[in-house]
């Protein structure tokens, strides 16, 4: 499953990324990407060591975590540190697979869904479109700033080259509580009922009841604590 989340920054939320963004220093994308990754990543990556990277990542964190869309999509139970990319040029991202797992020791989390946070207004650069091979085909995306587009990490994708202007976004990581894909999308397909439901029923009836006890169950059968 692929989704596009809109506006999960709101336009003030990219203005103060893009702002912050532009005060941080930027070093070859290639430094950390895995082996066979490095040999198609053409972009930079910002610094996010310092005060004004911390408040980005703050921001854009805490951003994901009160979405009720993206927590029912991913079910995330743990999240990569994020990172800000930057092409332009004819930069990109040729076709490659994610890493399986990223980072060390507690930090440690297996990659089940990537997610793009596009933070440029797709009017300002030519190119830079996400694509990502799903078995109906490509399936291709250049969304609105402060859009964020979720797509298994198990696929192939690319970013294509951007030929004018310049691709600023926002890449992460997510480890879900539902390993299992399938598994995932019934229980986003149970979530979106229960809250479809919910506009016409109390939470104490007995269709709500059961739909809440549905849900809560099959967690208890797929889900890791
Ligand atoms: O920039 C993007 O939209 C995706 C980047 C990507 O595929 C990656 O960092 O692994
Ligand atoms: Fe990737």
């Amino acid at each position: 499953m692929m989704i596009t989340l809109s506006r999960v920054l709101t336009p003030n939320q990219v203005q103060k990324v893009t702002s912050l963004v532009s005060g941080l220093s930027w070093r070859d994308g290639a430094d950390t990407a895995g082996p066979t990754a490095r040999e198609v990543k053409r972009n930079e990556q910002a610094d996010l060591t310092g005060a004004t990277g911390t408040a980005v990542k703050k921001l854009v964190q805490a951003a994901l975590e009160r979405h009720p869309v993206l927590r029912a999509a991913a079910q995330p139970r743990r999240f990569s540190p994020l990172m800000i990319s930057r092409a332009s040029n004819g930069g990109g991202y040729g076709r490659h697979v994610d890493n399986a797992f990223m980072g060390s020791g507690v930090r440690r989390l297996r990659t089940d869904l990537s997610f793009t946070i596009f933070l440029s207004d797709p009017s300002t650069y030519d190119g830079g479109e996400l694509a990502v091979d799903t078995p109906s085909g490509e399936h291709i995306v250049k969304p609105d700033a402060g859009d964020l587009v979720l797509y298994p990490s198990t696929t192939l994708h690319e970013v294509r080259p951007v030929t004018s202007g310049e691709r600023i976004v926002c890449v992460g990581w997510i480890e879900s509580a539902v390993r299992d894909a399938a598994a995932r999308e019934i229980l986003f397909d149970l979530e979106n009922l229960r809250a479809t439901l919910a506009q016409q029923h109390d939470a104490q009836s007995p269709e709500m009841l059961t739909l809440a006890k549905t849900i809560s169950n099959l967690l208890r059968l797929w889900g890791d604590a």
